[in-house]
């Protein structure tokens, strides 16, 4: 079976620092792994290339089997729907609701899809905020909507960017969701972050990602997590 996201060989250049070098990754299903960086070391760039909104400098990005610099705009749409995807800074429409952010990404408005919502929403403590616009939600409300809204299609790979960026960390939520939605289902997840007890307490591969190069760490250790 082949992985659900590989990086081969993969190379980035911006500005003239090499963000990644020659980096190989394999994130099959079931995989929770985590990547830490330090802030600028390109998370948000190792993020779009894995969901193929930008091109490596060398080396192939596959996800579900296919390099993404060589597929169809279509084709990379179709398949980063079958991501659920957390970014740092977010992307939900300020405009409209919790709720409405959240029909647009499972694009349906049947029963089913509304259970799904509603049961995510009350997962993530937003069910008194679900007619709230995005735009008007406090920092922590909008992370968790984000999160939630990555869950809504059932992705079968979740990728997060600093999922508690700014806001008071509710890692056990996220645990919770992991264990339920991701580990049984042979989804995969993917973390970016800073947070080392984050990274400890959601994956089980951690590797740091040092002038390019992603290092292997060793998973168990534990760092005490003076926000939960
Ligand atoms: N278009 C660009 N051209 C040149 N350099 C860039 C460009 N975009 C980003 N950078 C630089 O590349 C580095 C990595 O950026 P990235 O956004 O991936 O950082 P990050 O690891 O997500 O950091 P943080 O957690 O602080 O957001 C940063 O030093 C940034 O200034």
């Amino acid at each position: 079976m082949s992985a659900l996201l590989a990086f081969e060989g993969v190379s980035l250049v911006l500005g003239g620092t090499r963000l990644l070098d020659q980096v190989d990754l394999a994130i099959e299903a079931s995989d929770r792994v985590a990547i830490l960086a330090d802030s600028g070391a390109g998370k948000s760039w190792l993020l779009r290339l894995a969901i193929g909104l930008a091109r490596p400098g060398s080396g192939t990005v596959r996800l579900m089997g296919t390099a993404m610099e060589d597929a169809a705009p279509d084709t990379r749409r179709l398949l980063r729907a079958r991501c659920g995807v957390a970014m740092q800074g977010g992307s939900l429409l300020g405009d409209l609701s919790v709720e409405e952010n959240m029909r647009l990404a499972i694009g349906s408005s049947d029963r089913r899809a509304g259970r799904r919502i509603d049961r995510l929403l009350l997962d993530y403590g937003l069910e008194q905020s679900a007619a709230t616009r995005a735009d008007a939600l406090s920092i922590g409300e909008r992370r968790r909507a984000e999160l939630a809204r990555a869950f809504v299609r059932d992705p079968e790979l979740l990728v997060l960017d600093e999922p508690f960026e700014g806001a008071f960390a509710r890692a056990d939520m996220l645990e919770a969701q992991v264990r339920r939605r991701i580990v049984p289902q042979g989804r995969a997840l993917l973390l970016l972050t800073q947070d080392r007890a984050l990274a400890g307490q959601l994956c089980e591969r951690v590797y740091r990602l040092e002038r390019g190069r992603l290092i292997q760490q060793d998973a168990a250790v534990t760092v005490p997590d003076a926000t939960s």
